[in-house]
């Protein structure tokens, strides 16, 4: 009896809580509830001075202050959806940009711009990575039509498999595909080897790669020589002061989405909705920023809980891979803009509901509780009616009662969530949910003062691939320059990288599995007793 009394004060306790801190926004048709967040009043107020100089920042930024300093540029995603709001002559850069987009589209999709070898271009082909790939992968996924005008398919890596499976998947259909080379920097090699993979391929099939392609890069890369040597189609530009995990709004996400017959002003639209939204200084009243008092007391500002995002609905399947990127590389930071050390960061992961309760929620329910969860839910359930799957019941049903259930048994077993609601799945609302976390990203990096737009850390793997790379050139003439077996401790000496034996064993392991020339004997449990040889 004690027990049902004080059970029942709880849940009246917990649903003026979730009104209290409930957050709607009537034109976005946004809800958020931060109410599961076990947050006390106490840390909003501390938190206070904090947000007032995050808003502070963010105006800042948005106005056209130097917000990454360590690369002394603007950030300026904001602006892709505002051009008003850009300063100098930077917002007719964005409708000129906007405008090419467009008029290249129809240009394609009415049969103005074609292929020389068909009648018309059928398919996109993708190239690109990290920040140049996971914004379009999102939007493709969760919009693109079924009858799309262009089907849409993605090179993101130079797994040399990957990019054949992507290749015999478009078989024939090379010579109708158009091909959006993208890389801000227009060096990343990853995209470089997808590319001239891509143009082998073509080749191979007497097919004029530059009459296929087309570059999005910043003026004055490789990329963009390259281009403007060869005579690519077309290219567009990538802007300095736009991040390449903010660039959904550029070019990089739309044209790809407008290819794809997806309404890319509507996107837009969302955005710039969402934004006006969340620059609101008031904690209350912002949805960013309610996210971000949710994050900062979960991880105690200091990311000590994981972001697991978990929408329930397929289409929004990769959206936690988006927010992976956009969370992890802003916000991932050894030192703060102080130049302390603060190994910052929040981990993100997740996949969708209900799939992932039959996986890996028993941990989250029952396992180490070092997260917090952010359920997407999406009110429509599709389009037209539903069967009954049993009396009074329809699969959405389901899927609504599972979210809620999920929520309420991990709260049960004091594990905290979000919950953030959408009223369908359409341009305007994935617009305004990127929106929303870019600016939600933003204000939790002022609150732990870190700089949110650049990654150095990026740079270590980079270097120590590209000394790989230069060892493997050294080992294979010191190889051939032996003219007999040797063991790989001579062969790392004659390579001039005596301590460099374990990455030498590797290189030589992984060119004698592709026949590369190179046979290894000995015991492989032993590598230190293998001899290499030229084959
Ligand atoms: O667009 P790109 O210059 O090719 O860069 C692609 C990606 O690679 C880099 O390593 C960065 O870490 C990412 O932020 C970026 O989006």
């Amino acid at each position: 009896m004690v027990a049902s009394v004080s059970k029942e004060m709880d849940t009246q306790a917990l649903w003026k809580r979730y009104e209290d801190w409930l957050y709607y926004h009537e034109g976005l048709g946004l809800y958020l509830d931060i109410s599961r967040m076990r947050f006390t009043d106490s840390l909003v107020e501390t938190l206070k001075p904090k947000f007032e100089k995050a808003f502070q920042d963010m105006a800042a930024l948005e106005g056209g202050a130097i917000a990454n300093p360590d690369e002394n540029r603007m950030v300026g995603h904001y602006w892709l959806r505002d051009p008003d709001l850009a300063p100098l002559s930077l917002g007719q850069e964005i409708i000129d940009t906007l405008k090419q987009i467009e008029t290249f589209v129809q240009k394609v999709h009415s049969g103005e711009i074609v292929p020389p070898e068909a009648p018309k271009f059928t398919d996109i082909l993708s190239i690109g990575i990290g920040g140049s790939a996971l914004g379009p992968q999102f939007v493709a996924e969760a919009l693109s039509p079924l009858d799309s005008p262009m089907p849409i398919h993605f090179i993101d890596n130079t797994d040399p498999a990957g990019i054949d499976r992507v290749l015999n998947k478009l078989g024939d259909r090379l010579k109708s595909t158009l091909v959006i080379v993208t890389s801000k920097s227009g060096g990343t090699p990853e995209t470089r080897n997808g590319m001239l993979e891509v143009k082998h391929a073509y080749e191979l099939q007497n097919l004029n790669f530059p009459k296929h392609a087309v570059a999005i890069t910043m003026q004055g890369s490789k990329l963009d020589e390259l281009g403007g040597m060869e005579g690519w189609v077309a290219e567009f530009p990538m802007f300095d002061w736009v991040g390449g995990r903010t660039s959904q709004f550029s070019a990089v996400g739309l044209l790809a989405a407008s290819l794809q017959g997806i309404d890319v002003r509507a996107i837009l639209q969302g955005a710039k909705d969402a934004d006006s939204a969340t620059r609101i200084p008031d904690l209350k009243q912002n949805p960013a920023a309610l996210l971000a008092l949710a994050w900062y007391y979960a991880g105690n500002g200091k990311g000590e809980r994981d972001m697991v995002i978990l929408p329930y609905k397929d289409s929004l399947l990769l959206f936690s891979r988006y927010l992976q990127q956009l969370v992890m590389e802003s916000l991932g930071k050894e030192t703060d803009l102080d130049g302390k050390v603060v190994n910052q960061g929040i981990a993100v992961y997740g996949n969708k509901g209900s799939t992932d309760q039959h996986a890996y929620v028993q941990q989250l329910r029952e396992g180490v509780p070092n997260f917090f969860a952010t359920f997407i839910e999406v009110l429509q359930d599709r389009e037209g009616d539903s069967i009954e799957v049993e009396p009074g019941a329809t699969s959405g049903d389901y899927l609504s009662g599972l979210l809620q259930g999920t929520r309420r048994a991990l709260y049960d077993n004091r594990r905290d969530s979000i919950v953030i609601t959408i009223p369908e799945v359409t341009p305007y609302t994935v617009g305004l949910l990127i929106a929303l976390y870019e600016r939600a990203v933003g204000l939790y990096a002022s609150l732990v003062n870190v700089n949110a737009y650049h990654q150095p850390g990026v740079e270590a793997g980079k270097k120590a691939a590209a000394s790989v790379l230069d060892l493997q050139t050294r080992a294979i003439a010191a190889l051939k320059d032996a003219g007999q077996p040797i063991s790989l401790t001579e062969l790392a000496i004659q390579a001039g990288a005596p301590d460099e034996i374990e990455t030498i064993y590797k290189i030589l392991r992984h060119l004698e599995a592709n026949d590369r020339g190179v046979r290894l004997e000995g015991d492989r449990a032993k590598p230190s007793s293998l001899t290499v040889s030229a084959s």
